[in-house]
C-alpha cells in the first residue's frame, strides 16, 4: 500500500508520543522523576533557610530551622515514619548516634527523631552540593575529608573536645557511605573512637528497609511507602580505651542488625512491629 509521505511522519510522531507516553507512566521515568524532584525540592528548601541561619552565623542551632524545612517532605512521597523508643534519647548530655545508611532518603527518617543541637558528620563533597551545601554549614554540619584519613581523624578528635564543651551531640553513619544492599556495611570505627574519646554514650539508631517501596537498583519508588526509625537504648562507653573499639563497634552493629532483620518488611525478617496492635499510626512510643 502506498502512503502518502508525510503519513509516514505522522504516524512516526505518533509512535515516538506513545512511547514516550508509555516511558513518562513507566516505573523508571517515575523513580527518576521522583528523585530529581526530591532533590531540586532539597536546593529549593535550603535557598529559604540561608537567609534565616545566616542570621545566626555558623551555628548549631540552625538544624532547628533545616529539621522544620524538611519535616514535610514525607508526605510530599507518602511516606509514614514510625518513630519507636524515642525515649531512649538521653535528656541532657551529649552522645553519639549511630545509624544504617540506606539512600538519600535517611534524612526523612532522620529529622523525625534529631535531638537538639546534634549535627550530622559528612562528607566533604556535600559543602559544593549547591544552596544545600551552604544550608549544612551554617547549621554546623562537620565535613570530612574521606580520602585524607589523618585529616578525617583530627577532626573527629577535635569533635570529642566539642561535644564536651559545646554540649553538643553529632550523628554518624558508620557504614561511611550509603548502602542499598538491603543489609549494613562493616562499621567503620571513627564514631566508636569519638565515643570512647569523650566518655559518652552511644544512641544506635536503626531504619528499617525502603526495599518496600524503594530500591535505586530496580528503579523502583512507589508510594505509599513505610519505615520504623528505631532509637535503641544507650550503650555506655564508661572506662572503655580505644583498645575496646573494634568489640563495641562489632557489638553495636550485632544489635542494630538485629533489629534491622525485625523491623524490616522486605522479606528480611517479619516486620510485625509496625502491624502490632498500637504499631499503626501511633508515632513516639
Ligand atoms: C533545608 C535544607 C536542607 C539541606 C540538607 C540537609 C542535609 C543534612 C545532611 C545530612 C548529611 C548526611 C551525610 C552522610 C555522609 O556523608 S556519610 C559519609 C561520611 N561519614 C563517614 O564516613 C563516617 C564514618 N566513617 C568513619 O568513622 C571513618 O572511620 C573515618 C573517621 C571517616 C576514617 O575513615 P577511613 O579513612 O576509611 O579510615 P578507617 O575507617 O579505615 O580508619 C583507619 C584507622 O583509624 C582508626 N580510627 C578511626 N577514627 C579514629 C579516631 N577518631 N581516633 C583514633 N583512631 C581512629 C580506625 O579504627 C582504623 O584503625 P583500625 O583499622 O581499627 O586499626
Ligand atoms: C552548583 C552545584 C549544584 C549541585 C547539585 C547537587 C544536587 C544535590 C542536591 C541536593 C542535596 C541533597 C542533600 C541530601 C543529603 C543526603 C546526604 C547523603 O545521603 O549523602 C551521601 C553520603 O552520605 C554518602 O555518600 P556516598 O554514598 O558515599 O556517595
Amino acid at each position: 500500500m502506498e502512503l502518502w509521505p508525510g503519513a509516514w511522519t505522522a504516524l512516526l510522531q505518533l509512535l515516538l508520543l506513545l512511547l514516550s507516553t508509555l516511558w513518562f507512566c513507566s516505573s523508571s521515568a517515575k523513580y527518576f522523576f521522583k528523585m530529581a524532584f526530591y532533590n531540586g525540592w532539597i536546593l529549593f528548601l535550603a535557598i529559604l533557610a540561608i537567609p534565616v541561619c545566616a542570621v545566626r552565623g555558623r551555628n548549631v542551632e540552625n538544624m532547628k530551622i533545616l529539621r522544620l524545612l524538611l519535616l514535610h517532605v514525607k508526605y510530599l512521597y507518602g511516606i509514614r515514619v514510625e518513630v519507636r523508643g524515642a525515649h531512649h534519647f538521653p535528656p541532657t548530655q551529649p552522645y553519639v548516634v549511630v545509624s544504617n545508611h540506606q539512600s538519600s532518603l535517611d534524612l526523612l527518617g532522620m529529622m523525625e527523631v534529631l535531638p537538639d543541637r546534634c549535627v550530622p558528620i559528612a562528607k566533604r563533597e556535600l559543602l559544593w552540593a549547591g544552596s544545600a551545601g551552604l544550608a549544612c554549614w551554617l547549621a554546623g554540619i562537620i565535613f570530612i575529608d574521606r580520602k585524607r584519613t589523618g585529616d578525617a581523624i583530627s577532626v573527629m578528635s577535635e569533635v570529642a573536645q566539642t561535644l564536651l564543651t559545646q554540649d553538643v551531640r553529632v550523628w554518624v553513619f558508620p557504614e561511611g557511605t550509603r548502602n542499598h544492599n538491603g543489609s549494613m556495611l562493616p562499621f567503620k570505627r571513627g564514631a566508636f573512637h569519638l565515643a570512647v574519646q569523650a566518655q559518652v554514650p552511644i544512641i544506635p539508631i536503626v531504619m528499617s528497609s525502603y526495599q518496600d517501596f524503594y530500591s535505586k537498583k530496580e528503579r523502583r519508588f512507589t508510594s505509599p511507602g513505610r519505615c520504623q526509625v528505631r532509637v535503641l537504648p544507650p550503650v555506655s562507653t564508661e572506662g572503655l580505651t580505644p583498645d575496646d573499639v573494634p568489640a563495641l563497634a562489632d557489638s553495636v552493629r550485632h544489635s542494630m542488625l538485629t533489629i534491622f532483620r525485625e523491623i524490616s518488611t522486605d522479606g528480611l525478617g517479619g516486620g510485625d512491629c509496625l502491624k502490632k496492635p498500637g504499631g499503626a499510626g501511633e508515632a513516639r512510643l
